[in-house]
């Protein structure tokens, strides 16, 4: 696991990218500033208050003011104390919209800002790790962020305030109590900073086992068949238990860390409270200090040290949300391995396809692909057979470049794939995956989703052309029946249909497809054939079938066997040549 790399330090390193928002970070803190000073004033007049019942005419506030009668005295202070605290209560209510405002914003930025690169990366990023832990990134990180943002980073700013205006008080007062009550401070601040190392492995390991439970959970119920089907339930559940057991001890080690932090402040607040108390109160009989300064000083000794108790949900704060900054930023910084090019084809695109010695393979894997040489001319149909894992799918996605061949190259038109941009590579191609995807939403949205912008008319049109019309039209809603989460309530033949629509409204100039009718029964199938015939008639076709009847019209068929093409011809070339295909058609049509 890669939880602790990154970033060294991920806080400052997410605000450098979020630097548009330092007006508001400044309108924030000025407000909390206003808020915390207008917050220490009243404490000042309680201690101009005692000092006026002691002092009288000679009080502090009589001499500023030059008002001889206590009661009026007593009167402006109340005065005083009511303008105060009409701004402090707006300035809170000011600061915490401003602060919640800056979370949100910068919680909605990173959270489509990371999406969007998270879309962006390759398939082989996608396939080599668990879209649940994608998604504990993409939403707990992103939340637990914002939550530092909008409750520790004040909290933080509010006990610094602290610090520095009642320092500013003590100091005015007595400078002798003041080392005496910060005595403390020094101490917090050391006990912080050790624990916060402690802590920091803590928290990443939080955050990685919350990753790895989102990623076994999503894992799960996408899986939720096969479980029931194999009867595992109890198996899974322990499995699900032992990982979220990870998580609670996780939790449960950094939180007795961080809360272990309180009591050594608590001793501390002791220290600094039982000084001011004792040594204020031996200056005050010897009439070092005034009985008012006395008593402002026991209440901003409260005032000062108390928040310091809050200093470990800070930290708690500040550890999870430093950790949820590192994995955001590595998802950030994680590179697209296969970047888009600049070139733009010319159009119309034909749809010639060739791959001149590819070599391909997943990641540092073995190679899947030892040198393909194929030659596909715009306007045919080419299909590619051969046994299971001889290499077919991984062929398909270097056409649509989900891959680059480790050598070698794929050429559209011409132009190396590589070179081009998506619009001109993938924006020409349908495709028809193995494991077909049906989104949320009405059968009309799902055939439409390459081309939002279709009519009724056309959308109906590539129904009729994937032989999918007469069941979408006998759906209860017709074209508008809306399809659930995955398309669950459509059989396997259905959604090949649909998927094959979809690519059809696009009209590319190459259709790639992949098992597109392997899960349709054979009349079906002679249907689909029959309108991919026409389909097909003035675009480009690589098909992948394992069912050789679906492709023996092909203009040519392609034989890989263990990443090599081994035998290439029509359908009755490669029957006369009495090799692998001609033993496979055998094996099919019974004849063997
Ligand atoms: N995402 C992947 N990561 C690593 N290896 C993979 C990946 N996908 C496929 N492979 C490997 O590549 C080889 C070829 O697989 P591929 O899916 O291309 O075969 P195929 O001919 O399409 O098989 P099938 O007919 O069963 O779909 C197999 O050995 C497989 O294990």
């Amino acid at each position: 696991m890669t939880a602790l790399a990154g970033p060294d330090r991920p806080l400052s390193a997410l605000w450098e990218r979020h630097r548009r928002y330092r007006g508001r970070l400044v309108a924030a803190v000025t407000m909390s500033t206003i808020n915390k000073v207008a917050d220490v004033v009243p404490e000042l007049l309680i201690g101009a208050a005692v000092d006026v019942v002691v002092r009288g005419t000679d009080s502090y506030v009589g001499t500023l003011l030059g008002v001889e009668s206590r009661y009026a005295q007593l009167g402006w202070l109340a005065a005083i104390n009511v303008v105060v605290w009409v701004i402090e209560s707006l300035s809170q209510y000011v600061a915490d919209v401003l602060w919640r405002g800056l979370a949100q914003g910068i919680e909605h930025d990173l959270r489509v800002e990371a999406y969007d690169h998270a879309q962006h990366l390759d398939m082989s990023w996608h396939e080599g790790r668990a879209s649940g832990t994608t998604l504990a990134t993409l939403n707990d990180d992103v939340n637990q962020l914002e939550r530092f943002l909008d409750v520790g980073a004040p909290a933080i700013l509010q006990t610094a305030l602290n610090v520095v205006l009642v320092g500013a008080v003590f100091a005015a007062a007595s400078g002798q109590l003041f080392v005496l009550a910060f005595l403390p401070i020094p101490l917090v601040i050391a006990g912080s900073l050790l624990f916060q190392r402690r802590l920091e492995p803590l928290y990443a390991r939080v955050r990685e086992t919350v990753g790895d439970l989102s990623g076994a959970l999503s894992a799960n119920l996408a899986g939720i068949a096969t479980i029931k089907a194999f009867t595992a339930e109890a198996r899974e559940r322990d499995r699900i238990a032992v990982l979220s057991t990870a998580y609670r001890q996780a939790n449960v080690d950094a939180i007795r860390s961080s809360a272990a932090f309180v009591p050594l402040v608590r001793m501390a607040i002791l220290a600094g409270f039982t000084c001011t108390l004792l040594f204020g109160g031996w200056a005050t009989l010897r009439g070092d200090l005034q009985v008012g300064a006395y008593s402002v000083l026991v209440f901003m000794t409260q005032r000062l040290l108390w928040p310091l108790t809050e200093v470990a949900t800070v930290l708690d704060l500040y550890q999870r949300g430093r950790a949820s900054a590192g994995r955001i930023l590595r998802l950030l910084d994680e590179p697209v391995t296969v970047p888009a090019g600049a070139g733009v084809l010319q159009r119309p695109v034909r749809g010639a396809v060739e791959l001149r010695g590819v070599r391909a393979g997943y990641g540092e894997g073995p190679e899947i692909l030892h040198g393909i040489d194929m030659v596909i001319p715009a306007g045919e149909t080419h299909a590619i057979v051969g046994a299971t894992g001889s290499g077919k799918s991984t062929l398909l996605r270097l056409v649509l470049r989900f891959d680059d061949p480790r050598q070698g190259a794929v050429i559209l038109d011409g132009r190396d794939v590589r070179e081009l941009d998506w619009d001109s590579l993938r924006g020409s191609m349908g495709y028809v995956a193995q494991d077909v995807y049906i989104f949320s939403g009405s059968v009309a949205d799902n055939i439409a989703y390459g081309r939002p912008d279709a009519s009724r008319e056309e959308i109906r049109e590539a129904a009729v052309a994937a032989a999918a019309v007469d069941f979408i039209e006998a759906l209860p809603e017709g074209f508008d029946s809306h399809l659930g989460e995955r398309g669950v309530n459509l059989s396997g033949g259905q959604r090949q249909r649909v998927a094959l629509a979809r690519a059809l409204l696009r009209d590319p100039a190459v259709l790639v497809l992949d098992e597109a009718t392997s899960a349709v029964d054979n009349e079906t199938e002679a249907a689909i054939q029959a309108s991919l015939r026409r389909a097909t008639l003035d675009r480009t076709a690589i098909v992948v079938a394992h069912r050789l009847s679906t492709v023996r019209h092909a203009h040519r068929i392609w034989v890989l066997d263990a990443g090599r093409v081994a035998e290439a011809g029509t359908h009755d070339e490669l029957l006369g040549a009495e090799g692998i295909y001609a033993s496979l058609w055998k094996v099919q049509t019974g004849e063997l």
